[in-house]
């Protein structure tokens, strides 16, 4: 447990930092019936232990409320008393904070990227090659190829962690949970961001390239 209490200006600066991010995926309809979870790690790591502030779950994430975030540890156990429930993914949050070190982890469900999840779940990861975007994760070869790994998706979700853990490559931002959605991050959230808007699109671009050749 990280005993280090956060300071006003930085939980107030998590806060600010998650509502706009949920103002801007919600105004693209990347929350579909309370789907998606957000979060940003707020303070110093000390060793192995962080916080950080995540969505609470099962709320309406395309409006704000005074109850849309909490704090909680690396064990994703909440960090001040409150009746608020965090994100049931909460874990998958945690194990990926463990292992990259990140600072911004956002999870949206979108129909490109379930789909495509599906289509590529058989073999673990969506091959892309050659698209500019890929840039995007700072991977600047020509004609770079990718692979964005896929794990199944359980009810039971600490059955995902571990396959988190063995499948998540450092040099690409996100993983795919088959036929639920994809994880991005990114040392802030801009760059969080700016790795999930690629995601998306290379999504895309890989079903109608599909689409086009049946
Ligand atoms: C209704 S969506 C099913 C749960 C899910 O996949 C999700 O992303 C939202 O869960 P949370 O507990 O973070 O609201
Ligand atoms: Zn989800």
């Amino acid at each position: 447990m990280n005993t280090h209490t956060l300071t006003l200006e930085q939980k107030q600066w998590a806060l600010a930092e998650l509502r706009t991010i949920k103002e801007q995926f919600a105004s693209r309809h990347w929350f579909p019936g309370t789907s998606g979870n957000l979060s940003v790690r707020v303070g110093d790591i000390q060793e192995e232990h962080f916080q950080f502030a995540i969505t609470a779950s099962g709320k309406d994430k395309s409006i704000h409320t005074p109850e849309d975030f909490l704090f909680v540890d690396e064990n994703g156990r909440a960090t001040e008393a409150t009746h608020l429930k965090p994100s049931a993914e909460t874990l998958i949050h945690c194990e990926i904070y463990r292992l990259t070190g990140c600072g911004a982890i956002f999870h949206v469900h979108t129909v490109f990227n379930t789909i495509v999840s599906d289509l590529y779940g058989d073999r673990g990861a969506v091959p892309v090659e050659g698209v500019e975007l890929i840039k995007a994760f700072n991977i600047w070869e020509e004609d770079a190829k990718i692979h964005i790994p896929v794990v199944p998706n359980y009810a039971d979700i600490p059955r995902i962690v571990p396959c988190v853990t063995a499948s998540l490559d450092p040099r690409i931002p996100g993983i795919l949970l088959r036929k639920h959605g994809i994880y991005a991050w990114g040392a802030n959230a801009f760059e969080a961001k700016r790795h999930l808007e690629a995601f998306e699109f290379l999504f895309e671009y890989v079903y109608r390239k599909q689409a086009l050749h049946q």
